[in-house]
């Protein structure tokens, strides 16, 4: 066990999704992955293991933001050996081209965050996805007829902001998405020699005013999205 994972050692799979809602973890695990055990409940944040297309894979919920996550990747990466961690997760749309169910990778992933300025002393760190499993999430959305994009996304401390004129600025310079955790779920896996990619699905728009998905829908609608996380992580 850790502190924050009720597991015994041997209950994580080497490769597992992270959702950052912890019923996203329970709805993939019944509907994606055969013979699923409940190894977590602390905190209410669920862990299963089971297997998809017989390889064994693992799915967590994170929480919210990048203290929560960075202490469930930490733990599961240093005490339980889990060596790709893909999220699964939800992002604000900032593009015009991109539109609410569009699935983001980040291929690398800014943010106003100050950890890796704690960690970079007098540098930015520029945090980034592993390119086997970019690659093999990316083909098997197309092969699925997906409107993919690749790109930079913001990882934010705050889902809401007094101001959106940052906002504005990093969609000038190219940034599709905001975030609140794969700038650090990149730094930690890399910092560990372990793999890492985030998928995200667009729940809403910042600026076009189109209709955010319902809660019902962020938890269940986004198949597509897993299915990409699932045939990578078989894959690498
Ligand atoms: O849907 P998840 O994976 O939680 O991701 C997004 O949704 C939450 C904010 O509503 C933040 O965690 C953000 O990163
Ligand atoms: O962090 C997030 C997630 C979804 N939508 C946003 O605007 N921000």
């Amino acid at each position: 066990m850790s502190i924050h994972i009720g597991a015994q050692a041997g209950e994580i799979a080497e490769t597992i999704l992270l959702p950052g809602d912890p019923l996203r973890a329970k709805y993939i695990a019944e509907t994606f992955l055969e013979d699923a055990v409940c190894y977590n409940q602390v905190r209410g944040m669920f862990g299963f293991t089971g297997t998809y297309k017989g390889k064994r894979i693992s799915v967590q919920g994170t929480g919210m933001g990048i203290p929560s996550i960075s202490i469930y990747a930490t733990e599961l990466i240093r005490d339980y050996g889990v060596k790709q961690l893909i999220r699964v997760g939800t992002c604000g749309g900032i593009q015009d081209d991109i539109k609410v169910r569009d699935v983001i990778i980040a291929m690398t992933a800014s943010t106003d965050s100050n950890v890796n300025r704690l960690r970079f002393p007098g540098f930015d760190y520029a945090p980034h996805a592993d390119f086997g499993l970019l690659r093999h999430a990316y083909e098997a959305g197309v092969s699925n007829n997906l409107s993919i994009k690749v790109g930079n996304v913001l990882t934010a401390d705050t889902f809401y902001r007094d101001s959106m004129e940052p906002v504005k600025k990093l969609a000038a310079h190219g940034v599709l998405g905001i975030e609140m955790e794969t700038a650090a779920l990149y730094t930690i896996a890399s910092s560990f020699g372990a793999k890492a990619l985030s998928i995200l699905t667009v729940s809403d728009h910042l600026f076009s005013g189109e209709a955010d998905t319902t809660a019902e829908e962020r938890q269940t609608t986004f198949n597509h999205m897993i299915e990409m996380a699932l045939e990578a992580g078989i894959q690498e």
